[in-house]
């Protein structure tokens, strides 16, 4: 066989390689589009290889979907997920629309996505978190301290998984409850059989406080793989659990205490006037406000650099091109 067709053979063709994105999820007319715009533009900052789809509910304003266009993101209108009717308090009101998120498995597309909440920075690119091996549902284990989980008897108890040593779950309070992840980051394999069992279960499952971020936790328990807390640092870890924290290997930042979104700091909340999440802040604004990280002004820049290589390419080409014309023919 002519060696041009065995290196065929080993090639994988174009449709053969697995199709990877981040994907994100934007509702309502409010401010969330900022942080979108901010994560496409972090994205950017580490080279992420792949691309920011964004899942968006019909409430969507055009001018908002136009913002998310111009800075390069693939944006796909999803339709609505409501849990059953239920008197549910929800830890906060709005994590209803969360349920939503669920249509994402529908991307089958895409043969592995990451999700990311809008209110997530990426300072450090995470591509790598794609080779995973399949079949897992790969997350970063959440904290129990912060006073939205005081409807739980974790919080009653004192017991975090983060600790588990500290305050030990007391055998009366029946089995220790399974590892629990925070649903704003997770790696996982879009599949059209799993996204309808997952609407059919969610029929059948009653609401609760955290919303999808319950439901994904109780219908993956089996398969979830934790991963360390630098893929996605919930802030409330820097006060409450500081030694588990190594603050400047961080790579995903999840802004997502209370008071904590960059585009509504105020620094008023407790806890959220420290020095670290004011530095965090500010890297969010800092990423936010970089106008060459504007998709529009990177590929105006990669389209240059595309030019510049082929004009050297091309002036290489003609010196050779020279020599071999002023050389001897060939035999
Ligand atoms: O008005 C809104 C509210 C939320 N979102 C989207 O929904 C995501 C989740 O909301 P938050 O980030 O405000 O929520 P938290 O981080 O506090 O909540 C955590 O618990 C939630 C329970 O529903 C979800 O699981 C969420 O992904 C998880 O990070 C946002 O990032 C954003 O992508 C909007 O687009 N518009
Ligand atoms: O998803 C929630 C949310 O991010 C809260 O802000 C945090 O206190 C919780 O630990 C987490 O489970
Ligand atoms: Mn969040």
């Amino acid at each position: 066989m002519a060696p041009i067709a065995a290196a065929d053979a080993v090639m994988p063709k174009p449709e053969d390689q697995p199709s990877r994105a981040y994907v994100t999820f934007l509702a309502g007319t409010g401010d969330y589009v900022k942080g979108v715009v901010g994560l496409a533009k972090g994205m950017r900052k580490v080279k992420s290889k792949y691309p920011l789809v964004v899942a968006i509910l019909p409430d969507v304003p055009a001018d908002h979907r136009k913002i998310l266009v111009e800075q390069g993101c693939v944006v796909r209108e999803i339709k609505p997920v409501y849990p059953p009717e239920n008197q549910t308090q929800f830890a906060m009101a709005y994590y209803v629309i969360n349920y939503s998120k669920l249509r994402i498995w529908e991307f089958v597309e895409y043969s592995k996505m990451i999700y990311l909440d809008g209110d997530i920075q990426v300072f450090d690119n995470i591509d790598h978190l794609f080779d995973l091996p399949n079949g897992g549902f790969y997350a970063v284990m959440d904290c129990f301290c912060e006073k939205t989980w005081s409807h739980t008897p974790q919080y009653r108890i004192g017991y975090c998984q983060q600790c588990p040593d500290k305050a030990r779950w007391p055998d009366h309070a029946g089995p220790k409850p399974p590892l629990y992840f925070n649903a704003g980051m997770f790696v996982y394999e879009p599949n059209l059989e799993t996204y309808r069992d997952l609407l059919g279960t969610l029929e059948i499952t009653p609401p609760t406080p955290f919303a999808e971020q319950d439901f994904l936790n109780m219908y993956f328990k089996d398969i979830y793989k934790p991963i360390p807390n630098v893929y996605n640092l919930v802030l409330a870890m820097l006060w409450r659990h500081p030694d588990n924290v190594k603050l400047d290997t961080v790579k995903v930042v999840h802004y997502c205490a209370a008071g904590a979104k960059p585009w509504r700091y105020t620094g008023e909340e407790e806890n959220i006037d420290r020095g670290d999440i004011k530095m965090l802040v500010k890297r969010w604004w800092d990423i936010y406000d970089d106008e060459s990280l504007d998709y529009r002004n990177v590929a105006a820049a990669e389209e240059a650099a595309k030019q510049e290589k082929l004009e050297r390419f091309l002036a290489a080409l003609s010196q050779v091109g020279v020599r071999y014309i002023t050389g001897p023919p060939a035999a």
